[in-house]
């Protein structure tokens, strides 16, 4: 489902505290294709994704979700959030925390469970229905929310950082089974980082933002072949993307450093 952002602003706050988080972002991103947004912290990566996620409400533009001319839904209705902090319910086992979105649908017990049952083999969690996450490694609570998102069955996926507390090991491996079930589910992904080889690895297109106020700086196809590994960082092409990513990155990171210079007086 595409996700069409038009001259879209954010300020936060009052004058004359208010923050211009956002200015005149505009962007396409096509339906079921992988979008990386990256950029320097506080360039407004978060709030672009909950702004098309419906989470927060934004200032002007206009935010276009799904086939032009549909009838006009809110934002939020085709998309799930997924965080880095999971929100799981300790308490509650790997299947009523999968399966919670649907218990609040009211959807009755023996779908629910046997909806649930297929995501979790799906994230590669077949036995582990009654664990709870407490007793989960920290990839395998990942997995937990993956599903947990995916049965709410929308078509657009929006990712922050999602795997931004795990190990690198344990990264990896979820990297790779993120972009085998999204391709499996068809899903439009946006996700949100401030890792280059992540955005490279993920991402159909990458989308660069500027510093603080967030603009699109440029947008880089990824064009290397799927399903991507980690073994294609050490290729030409790979080393060519994140050069390209790594100088856009680094001017926004140095033009930041100068305006809080400014500032600072
Ligand atoms: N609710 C809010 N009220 C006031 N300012 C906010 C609010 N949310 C975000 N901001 C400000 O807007 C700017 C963009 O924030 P945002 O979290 O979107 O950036 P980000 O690129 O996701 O950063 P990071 O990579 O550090 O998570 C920041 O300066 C932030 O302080």
């Amino acid at each position: 489902m595409e996700i069409v952002v038009d001259n879209l602003i954010q300020v936060f706050g009052e004058a004359p505290n208010d923050v211009l988080a956002l200015e005149r972002v505009s962007h396409r991103f096509p339906s079921q294709r992988f979008t990386c947004i990256l950029g320097p912290s506080g360039c407004g990566k978060s709030t672009l994704a909950q702004i098309v996620g419906g989470i927060e409400p934004f200032t002007s533009g206009t935010v276009t979700v799904g086939a032009a001319g549909g009838a006009a839904q809110p934002l939020g209705t085709h998309s799930v959030m997924m965080w880095q902090h999971l929100n799981l319910f300790p308490w509650r086992s790997v299947i009523d925390n999968v399966a919670f979105g649907l218990e609040v649908q009211g959807v009755a017990k023996a779908e629910r469970y046997e909806r649930a049952r297929a995501l979790i083999a799906m994230v590669g969690l077949r036995g582990f229905e009654a664990h709870r996450p407490p007793q989960l490694s920290g990839g395998m609570r990942q997995r937990v929310a993956l599903a947990r998102a995916l049965i709410m069955e929308r078509p657009i996926l929006l990712m922050d950082e999602p795997f931004g507390a795990l190990d690198a090991q344990t990264k990896i491996v979820m990297q790779e089974e993120l972009v085998r079930i999204t391709e499996q589910t068809n899903k439009t992904v946006l996700f949100v980082t401030h890792a280059i080889d992540e955005a490279i690895l993920l991402g159909d297109e990458i989308v660069v933002m500027t510093a603080r106020p967030g603009r699109i700086k440029e947008v880089i196809k990824v064009d290397l072949p799927r399903p991507r590994s980690q073994e294609m960082v050490n290729t030409p092409e790979f080393g060519r993307l994140y050069d390209r990513a790594l100088h856009l990155i680094r001017e926004e990171v140095l033009n930041a450093m100068r305006q809080q210079e400014e500032v600072a007086g």
